[in-house]
């Protein structure tokens, strides 16, 4: 293996430039005191303003949002280049790898050394493939390679292999639905086709050293990836970023793709054009779908805030650019997270011919029906028949609840969550079907919200052993049975969870914590007690039948009885007997 660091093309050692640090800023408090100011607004009033401002202007964009859409039709089509799960690269034995020592892995067809050839590695369909069944699409039986031509540091061979002319995968689709976090005005489902997934090599990373130097890790060049490429039909930005979390959720829970957007795994570029919905159709037009505004592109997204906010400053960049009487140039734009407005990077004039060309060096890619049947079968749950589950008859989630459950922890946490049904089913073995019917909603409140309270305010990552799923499953048997009362069973949760190893039963007989219920004479004196303590609102209710002032009572009862034994409607039963006799 080769392990060269280059410098625009020379082979160099790695140095890095000194940084320039800025001169440290000479901070002074002022002694004056802070009331011997004359026009000074208190703090909480300022505060107090910029949320109303802030308000306002959050309003006022909504509006000027609205009134956009109703004049013009954005149109939005994604690029998404994604990185496969695999052990080596696309065309070299050299091992993939994100995090190793910058030019480990990298063989010499990688840096096209002359005479080098390029050996396909078949262990990258099938991740490729799970990627486009998932995706609802058309597998070829032959597809073949293509060369597209550029030159760039970051592609030692002058151009990408790529898969231009018979991509492997056509017409899949994604849908979306509300719980996606599509826009209001999409409804509550709309599907995006997608056009095509194709095959290609990644490039070698680059990191920029200003003003001169530009370091380059070739770990990367030839990574196999796939380019989802979806049909121009995405309408509102809001329905861009769910597409692409949405396409990101199904590549990841395929087992094709491990590494997320906020790692580096998924890049974006978006397509955006507009067009006057008053007006005679565009004058563009993209597999088959015409009428369309011209398109600019921007690079290289690589958050789903990125995609959303780029789309809304580049269609009012094009509105402001039509409005004043000028055209849409074709071009290719870029955006920094933060900004406010797309920039320029190159214009359709400057666009390179890539004279695409078919690879003579690698053979056609024959696909067998019988490995296709074959990875079918073996397809993990999708998301979304996760989220039909979950929400349906068995587990009876709410939809609020099954998103996080099913997107945490890389699917650890649903994992936990169904360990811990399972245990308390057959715990609950005795238990009428009705109770049963309702165990996974009450874990699935427990196992977020409960369980990853204690995390959030604990800031651990997630670890299943943290809380054994045996022992939640146990704690919440008790709770259902009523032998332990719930502040009961969230005290013995984070008791566990800050490192008791005891068993529960154990816990709760040497803490003593089990639920004895009072007698009826208990009931009867702690009733009579709490009644003595405000004798006129008794009168109330015994004569003025004010029976909603019961529940004050109820609630003294629970303050001043014994912790955790009085139950609350034991209490107002008693209560309505002594006051009201019934
Ligand atoms: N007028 C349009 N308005 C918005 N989106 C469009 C328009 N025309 C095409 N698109 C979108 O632009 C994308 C084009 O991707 P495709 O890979 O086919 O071409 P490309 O951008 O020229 O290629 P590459 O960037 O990979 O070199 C698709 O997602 C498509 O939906
Ligand atoms: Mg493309
Ligand atoms: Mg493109």
């Amino acid at each position: 293996m080769l392990r060269p660091w280059l410098r625009r093309g020379t082979l160099r050692a790695l140095s890095l430039p000194a940084r320039t640090v800025p001169p440290l800023v000479n901070v002074r408090f002022s002694s004056t005191p802070a009331a011997q100011t004359p026009d000074r607004v208190p703090l909480r009033k300022q505060l107090k303003q910029q949320a109303k401002s802030l308000r306002s202007h959050k309003r006022q964009r909504k509006e000027d949002e609205e009134a956009s859409r109703q004049e013009w039709e954005l149109t939005v089509g994604v690029e998404i280049h994604a990185q496969l799960d695999t052990e080596a690269k696309l065309f070299s034995r050299a091992a993939t790898s994100t995090s190793d020592v910058p030019n480990s892995n990298v063989a010499l067809f990688d840096l096209a050394f002359p005479g080098s050839q390029p050996e396909f590695q078949i262990a990258t369909l099938l991740p490729a493939l799970r990627a486009a069944i998932a995706l609802n699409c058309e597998i070829q039986p032959v597809s073949r390679f293509d060369r597209k031509h550029y030159f760039y540091q970051d592609q030692p061979s002058g151009y990408q292999i790529t898969q231009y002319y018979e991509p492997f995968a056509r017409n899949g689709y994604v849908d979306l639905f509300d719980y996606d976090g599509i826009a209001p005005e999409d409804g509550d489902r709309v599907r995006i086709d997608i056009k095509q997934l194709q095959l290609e090599q990644d490039t070698a990373k680059s990191q920029e050293y200003p003003p001169t130097t530009q370091l380059l890790d070739f770990n990367r060049v030839s990574h196999p990836l796939i380019e989802i490429i979806t049909m121009p039909q995405i309408h509102t930005p809001a329905t861009a970023a769910a597409c692409v979390r949405k396409l990101q959720a199904i590549v990841q829970s395929c087992g094709a793709v491990t590494t997320g957007m906020e790692l580096g795994g998924l890049r974006v570029d978006v397509n955006v054009s507009v067009r006057r919905r008053d007006e005679a159709a565009g004058q563009h037009q993209y597999n088959g779908i015409s009428g369309l505004g011209q398109r600019t592109e921007i690079k290289n997204l690589s958050s789903f805030k990125a995609v959303e906010d780029a789309i809304i400053a580049e269609k009012n960049r094009q509105i402001g650019v039509l409005e004043s009487g000028g055209v849409i140039e074709g071009e290719t734009r870029g955006w920094t997270i933060g900004s406010t407005e797309t920039r320029r990077l190159r214009g359709k004039e400057g666009d390179v011919d890539y004279r695409y060309m078919p690879d003579p060096d690698i053979p056609p890619l024959i696909i067998g029906t019988d490995l296709l049947a074959n990875l079918n079968s073996t397809l993990p749950t999708s998301p979304d028949a996760l989220i039909t589950l979950l929400v349906g008859a068995e587990h009876r989630l709410s939809i609020d609840d099954a998103k996080p459950l099913i997107e945490l922890d890389d699917g650890a946490r649903l994992e936990y969550y169904h360990d811990v049904v399972d245990t308390l089913h057959t715990l609950q073995a005795d238990q009428d079907a009705a109770t049963r019917a309702g165990l996974g909603r009450s874990v699935g409140n427990w196992v977020l919200h409960e369980l990853g309270g204690l995390l959030t305010k604990s800031d651990r990552d997630w670890d299943a052993e943290i809380v054994p799923a045996h022992s939640l499953a146990e704690l919440l048997d008790q709770l259902q049975r009523k032998r332990i009362t719930g502040p009961t069973a969230k005290q013995v949760l984070s008791g566990i969870f800050d490192g008791d190893r005891r068993p529960v039963s154990q816990i709760l007989e040497e803490e003593n914590l089990l639920l004895r219920p009072l007698s009826r004479a208990e009931y009867v004196a702690l009733a009579q007690s709490v009644m003595a303590l405000n004798p006129q609102m008794v009168a109330q209710i015994r004569d003025k039948k004010q029976v909603g002032k019961l529940g004050w009572f109820v609630g003294q009862m629970m303050r001043t009885g014994e912790k955790g034994r009085v139950e609350a409607p034991k209490a107002e039963e008693i209560l309505r007997e002594l006051i009201l006799g019934v």
